[in-house]
């Protein structure tokens, strides 16, 4: 059924054929996503925290809430594109009112599918509901110039001249801030698959789950409806849906959870750590727990999915009831090596090193008390600590195994907050770079020698990734860098190493970054 928006409005701006203007129509989708939009703009709120609310108070549910969500998301993910065009389009500069919604218009025309008479006469239809009536005037006459031409169109007018400034082009044609381009190709190291990368990077994520060992299983998640994951043998995947209304997810025996986080938490509890035991384990910058809730799990039950054995799993303690004890003897001392490798036993993965059998347990800390607090709640048997991990309430030395999950800008994960490339300052790397080199220090001092410390990013800038942990090697003897790929021989095309680099279009991940560093002496 057609709304009264569009009904009657193909190109003539609103008006009826009397060239009255019409009743604006109250089309709660629509208003829900402007709202958003302001929103983030006026007072910088959170689009994904504040559109769920404004739908639940709404009651605005099924096709119009998936509405709300594809223009209010996809409007915020591509503004850098649109202002070009719009600016394009306009003889003056918008109010910041009549911008947002020519965003909205703008984004409908150009990257939905929603057909160009609807577009300009339900986005005219707001404005003179929530703005005025000149106001509509001016973004029905913005709108009817931007609906002219196709994107592909107008990315050649709007964008530089690839030739001339290919950062700029990829920048203004694919909606990202051009210092993100710059640090995607630098990282990249050529710019070859930007255009993939930066098409990825603008893709709503589907919710990926995690089952935590021990607590939940994968089979528990796809028998709610997901999908089997791609990598990681405890993630599965979510179509669509509320994952909090699955069992295993409210009950915190299974979390949202990134397939690359699973991953890099996973990588650690494979590295061999030597003879001096296995049994300390400490994630320094833990909240709001996600890694610490797979650490804490694999801890206590072991790597269920990468025992080899039956009997392996029985002694790691492959139920939801008890926490793991450790026989010390199904981990292989070398990556893939066969004692210990799944290979080795009955049908298990075959290409998985070192999977642990359980009997650990983790300390986690966090620096604020709110989310130390949320890491409690997520974990069932780790010591959660509020603390600064620059000034370290643990003993030196003591670690088998330390999780640095560091404060990073977040570049790789900007799928996953709409506004959030927009509002990243690279003015902060500098600062951020210092606490990483601080952080990485003390991770490696408190962890004993032959243990291992791995130090993560959600952020694939060489500012925050090789260029810390480069610095902090060349001023320590007491370390080495492992081939972090080695530990995780499922995933292909993680770079050329030593560190393992995650890609949204290579993997289907955030763009995590993890190196794996050993305490030497
Ligand atoms: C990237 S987040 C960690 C995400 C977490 N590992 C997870 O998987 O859910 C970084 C965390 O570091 C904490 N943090 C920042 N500075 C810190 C410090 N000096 N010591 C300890 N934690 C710190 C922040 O509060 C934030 O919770």
């Amino acid at each position: 059924m057609k709304t009264r928006g569009q009904q009657g409005s193909g190109g003539r701006g609103g008006d009826d054929r009397s060239g009255r203007p019409r009743r604006p129509s109250r089309d709660p989708a629509r208003n829900a996503a402007y709202d958003v939009v302001r929103a983030v703009d006026e007072r910088d709120a959170y689009a994904n925290l504040l559109l769920p609310r404004l739908l639940r108070e709404r009651g605005i549910k099924g096709r119009d809430a998936a509405l709300a969500t594809e223009l209010a998301y996809g409007t915020l993910r591509g503004l850098g594109t649109y202002d070009a065009i719009i600016e394009m389009c306009s003889d003056r500069a918008p109010d910041p009112d009549v911008r947002d919604a020519l965003r909205l218009g703008a984004h409908q025309l150009l990257r939905m599918r929603v057909p160009p008479h609807a577009a300009v006469g339900t986005t005219v239809d707001l404005v003179r509901l929530r703005i005025g009536q000149g106001a509509a005037k001016f973004v029905n006459a913005v709108l009817r110039k931007i609906g002219s031409r196709t994107l592909e169109e107008w990315v050649p007018i709007v964008a530089p001249d690839p030739a001339d400034d290919p950062v700029g082009h990829l920048a203004v044609a694919y909606g990202h801030p051009r210092w993100i381009v710059s640090a995607f190709r630098d990282a990249l190291g050529s710019s070859d698959e930007m255009a993939e990368l930066l098409d990825a990077d603008n893709a709503r994520p589907l919710v990926t789950l995690v089952s935590r060992p021990g607590r939940s299983s994968v089979e528990e998640l796809l028998d709610a409806g997901a999908l089997p994951g791609r990598y990681s043998p405890y993630a599965a995947y979510l179509r669509e849906g509320d994952p909090g209304q699955i069992e295993a997810v409210a009950e915190t025996r299974a979390a949202v959870q990134d397939e690359a986080s699973q991953l890099v938490a996973l990588a650690l509890t494979r590295v061999p750590v030597g003879g001096d035991g296995d049994e300390l384990w400490l994630d320094m910058c833990a909240g709001p727990g996600g890694k610490a809730g797979l650490l804490d799990a694999i801890a206590d039950h072991g790597d269920l999915a990468g025992l080899r054995s039956e009997a392996d799993r029985r002694a790691a303690g492959d139920d939801a009831s008890r926490p793991g004890t450790s026989d010390g003897g199904t981990r292989s001392d070398t990556p893939g090596s066969g004692a210990g490798s799944p290979a080795a036993g009955g049908g298990m993965r075959s290409d998985v090193p070192g999977a642990f059998p359980g009997g650990a347990r983790v300390l986690a800390a966090d620096v604020q008390y709110h989310r130390a607090r949320l890491v409690w709640q997520t974990t069932r048997s780790a010591s959660v600590v509020t603390a600064d991990g620059t000034e370290p309430a643990w003993r030196p030395g003591v670690f088998d195994r330390v999780m640095l999950d560091a404060p990073c800008t977040g570049l790789g994960a900007l799928r996953r907050r709409p506004e959030a490339r927009w509002r990243r300052d690279p003015a902060g790397i500098a600062d951020l770079g210092k606490l990483q080199r601080r952080l990485l220090e003390t991770a490696l001092d408190a962890v004993r020698p032959g243990g291992v410390v791995a130090y993560v990013t959600c952020s694939p800038h060489l500012a925050e990734t090789r260029v810390v942990v480069g610095d902090v090697l060349a001023r320590r003897k007491d370390a080495e860098q492992l081939d972090a790929r080695a530990y995780l021989p499922e995933v292909e095309a993680l770079g050329d190493g030593p560190h393992a680099q995650f890609w949204p279009h290579r993997h289907g991940t955030d763009a995590m970054f993890l190196a794996l560093l050993r305490r030497t002496s």
